[in-house]
C-alpha cells in the first residue's frame, strides 16, 4: 500500500517536472524568436545606407559648412541640396542629422511617420529655458502621453472655432486691448519714429492674459514690462541655434548665456504665481463652468492625479508666451507695409470699406470679408519662413530607402518650400496678392444660403459689394457689374505652404496667431499711417518670424 502511495507522488513529481521543463522550453523558444527578429532587424536596419551628405570632421563634425550661413541656416541647408538632393544627412558635432528639403518628403516624415519622430532635441538650453527640465515645455518635450493630454486640454481654448463662444470672447477682448493700444499710440502718433515694440508685445499679452487667465496689466506697470521683455528675449533665444547645443564641451564658454536665460525663464516663472496663478488658485469652485483656460487647468489638477502643478504652471507660461510670437509677427507686418506703401492703401481700402469709413472698429468677424488683410499675414509668415521646431526619431525606422537611427535630428527644410521658384512667382517678392483668387460668383447665386455671402457685424453684406469693386491687386475701382461680379478669397488650401508645420505636433496656437494678429494690424492701419524715417535700419533676418528685442523704430502718424 506505501510502495503504491509512493509510486503516485514519484509520478506526480515526474509530471511537474517534466510539465515545468516544457514551459522552461517554450519560454526559452519564445525568447530566441524574440532575439532572433532583433538580430533581423538590426541586420535589416544596416542593410540600409545613411542618406547621402558631406564627410564630417572630427569633432566639430559638419558645422563649418553652416557657419557661412549663420543669419540663415535653411538657407545654407538649401544650397547643399544641390549637391546631396532633397534628403541628405550632416553630422552637428557628434550628432546625427537628417536635413529634408521637399514637401513629399516633408509629408513622409511629419505625417506618415508622425509618431516615430515625435522627439525633440535633447539641447542643455532647452532644459534650462523650463525649470531644468524641457519636457515641462509643450514644444521642446518628447512626444508622450502627458504631451497627449496637454494638447487635448488646450485644444479648445487655443484653437477656437468661429462659431464657438471662445471665438466671440476672443473678438471682444481683442477690441477692448485695442481701445488701450490706440490710447497709447495717442503720445507718439506725430510721425516721430518710436520705439513700438515694447507697446505692440503689451497688447499682445494682454490680450493672451485676459483670454487665457481673465487678467490684464497697465502698460505702465513695471512687473509687466519687464516680463513682456524676457518673453520677448527667449522668443528670439529659441529661435536661434548654437555650435554649444551640439558641442557640450563649449559650455562653459558661454556660462552668462545662460545664467541669462535661467534669470529670463525664472523671473517669468515668478510673476504667472504671484500675480496669476497663486490667488486664483485659492478661489476656484470645481463645480462652476470654467471661466477660462486657467480654470481648466487648475481644475484638471484637482481631478487628475496624473497631472502635477509644475505642469499646468508651465502650460500657461507656455500659452501667455504665444504673444511674443504674435507681437513679433505684427512688427514684421507694419515694416513690410511701411516698405511698401501700396500694401498699406490696400488694407486701408478694407477697412474703410468694412467699417464704413472707420465709423466702427474692426472685430474678428471680419476676418472672412478683409481678405487682402489675411493674405498679408500670410505673406509675412511665408516670408519670414518661421523654422520648424527639430524633430527627433524615437526609433530606428527608414525614410525614402534610407535608414535613419534612433536619436537623428531632423530638420525640416520650409525655408526652401516658402522661396523655391518652383513653388511661387517672384518668390523674392514680398506679396500678399499670391494669397489671394476670385471666384466668380452670378448675383442669383448669392442668396441667403450662399456660403460666400458673409455679412459683418452690423448686418451689412458687405463682401459682395466690397470686391466687385476690387481690382486684382486689391484696390478698389468702380466697375460695378449688377450681374456678375468676383469674390476674393484667401486661398483654401496651398499644400507646399507650412508655416504652422503637419502631423502630431503642428502648432497649436495657429489660431489665436490668425485672430490677435489680424485684430492688431487691422486697427493699427485703421487709425494710422505706418512710415520710417530711416528704412536702412530695417533689418530683417530671413527665417525666422522673431525679431530682436531692441529692433528698429517705425513712425505713426494719424489719418486725416
Ligand atoms: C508667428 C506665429 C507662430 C508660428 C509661425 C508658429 C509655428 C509653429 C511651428 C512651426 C511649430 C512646430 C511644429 C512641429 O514641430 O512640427 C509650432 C509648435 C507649437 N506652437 Fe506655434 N507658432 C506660432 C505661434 C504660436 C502661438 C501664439 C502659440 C500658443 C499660444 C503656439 C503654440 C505652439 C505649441 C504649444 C507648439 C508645440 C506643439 C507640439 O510640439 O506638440 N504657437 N509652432
Amino acid at each position: 500500500m506505501l510502495i503504491s502511495v509512493y509510486y503516485v507522488i514519484f509520478a506526480i513529481s515526474i509530471g511537474i517536472i517534466l510539465i515545468s521543463y516544457v514551459f522552461l522550453l517554450l519560454k526559452c523558444k519564445q525568447k530566441a524568436c524574440v532575439a532572433i527578429e532583433h538580430l533581423y532587424e538590426e541586420k535589416k536596419q544596416r542593410c540600409f545606407n545613411q542618406a547621402p551628405g558631406p564627410h564630417p570632421w572630427p569633432i566639430i563634425g559638419n558645422i563649418n559648412l553652416l557657419g557661412r550661413f549663420q543669419n540663415n541656416p535653411f538657407y545654407g541647408f538649401g544650397t547643399l541640396t544641390k549637391r546631396y538632393g532633397d534628403i541628405y544627412s550632416i553630422t552637428l558635432g557628434h550628432t546625427r542629422c537628417l536635413v529634408v528639403n521637399n514637401v513629399d518628403l516633408i509629408k513622409e516624415v511629419l505625417n506618415k511617420n508622425g509618431k516615430y519622430f515625435g522627439g525633440r532635441p535633447d539641447f542643455f538650453r532647452y532644459h534650462k529655458l523650463f525649470g531644468g527640465d524641457r519636457n515641462n515645455s509643450l514644444a521642446l518635450c518628447d512626444w508622450s502621453q502627458l504631451q497627449q493630454k496637454r494638447r487635448n486640454l488646450a485644444r479648445r481654448h487655443c484653437s477656437p472655432r468661429e462659431s464657438s463662444s471662445y471665438f466671440s470672447k476672443m473678438s471682444e477682448i481683442g477690441n477692448l486691448e485695442v481701445n488701450h493700444l490706440l490710447e497709447q499710440f495717442i503720445n507718439i502718433s506725430s510721425g516721430n519714429s518710436c520705439d513700438i515694440k515694447p507697446l505692440i508685445l503689451a497688447a499682445s499679452a494682454n490680450m493672451f492674459c485676459q483670454y487665457m487667465c481673465s487678467v490684464r496689466f497697465n502698460y505702465t506697470d513695471t512687473g509687466f514690462k519687464k516680463v513682456v521683455e524676457y518673453f520677448d528675449e527667449i522668443f528670439w533665444e529659441i529661435n536661434q541655434g548654437y555650435s554649444f547645443d551640439y558641442i557640450p564641451w563649449l559650455l562653459p564658454f558661454y556660462c552668462n548665456h545662460i545664467n541669462q536665460i535661467v534669470h529670463w525663464s525664472t523671473s517669468i516663472r515668478k510673476f504667472i504665481l504671484e500675480r496669476i496663478v497663486n490667488h486664483r488658485e485659492s478661489n476656484i469652485n470645481l463645480n462652476h463652468p470654467d471661466q477660462d483656460f486657467t480654470d481648466a487647468l487648475l481644475k484638471s489638477l484637482k481631478e487628475d492625479k496624473n497631472v502635477s502643478r509644475n505642469t499646468i504652471i508651465f502650460m500657461l507660461e507656455d500659452f501667455i508666451g504665444g504673444h511674443s510670437a504674435v507681437g513679433n509677427l505684427v512688427m514684421l507686418a507694419l515694416a513690410y507695409i511701411a516698405k511698401n506703401p501700396t500694401i498699406g492703401e490696400h488694407i486701408r481700402n478694407e477697412v474703410d470699406a468694412v467699417s464704413t469709413k472707420g465709423t466702427r472698429k474692426i472685430s474678428l468677424y471680419d476676418m472672412n470679408v478683409m481678405p487682402y488683410t489675411m493674405a498679408t499675414i500670410l505673406e509675412v509668415l511665408r516670408y519670414s519662413s518661421s523654422p520648424i521646431v527639430p524633430h527627433v526619431a524615437m526609433e530606428d525606422l527608414v525614410i525614402k530607402g534610407y535608414g535613419v537611427t534612433k536619436g537623428t535630428i531632423v530638420f525640416i527644410n520650409n525655408y526652401v518650400l516658402n522661396m523655391s521658384e518652383s513653388y511661387w512667382n517672384h518668390p523674392e517678392q514680398f506679396d500678399p496678392g499670391r494669397f489671394l483668387e476670385n471666384k466668380y460668383t452670378n448675383n442669383k447665386e448669392n442668396g441667403p444660403n450662399c456660403d460666400y455671402n458673409k455679412t459683418t457685424l452690423d448686418g451689412s453684406d458687405f463682401r459682395l459689394e466690397f470686391n466687385k469693386e476690387m481690382d486684382k491687386n486689391g484696390s478698389l475701382k468702380n466697375n460695378n457689374s449688377p450681374q456678375n461680379s468676383h469674390i476674393r478669397q484667401v486661398k483654401k488650401s496651398i499644400p507646399h505652404f507650412l508655416p504652422f508645420s503637419v502631423g502630431k505636433r503642428t502648432c497649436i496656437g495657429q489660431n489665436l496667431v490668425r485672430g490677435f494678429g489680424f485684430l492688431l494690424l487691422a486697427n493699427i492701419i485703421q487709425n494710422y499711417n505706418v512710415n520710417s524715417a530711416d528704412f536702412s535700419k530695417i533689418k530683417i533676418e530671413r527665417s525666422t518670424v522673431a525679431l530682436p528685442t531692441k529692433c528698429f523704430k517705425l513712425s505713426l502718424r494719424t489719418r486725416a
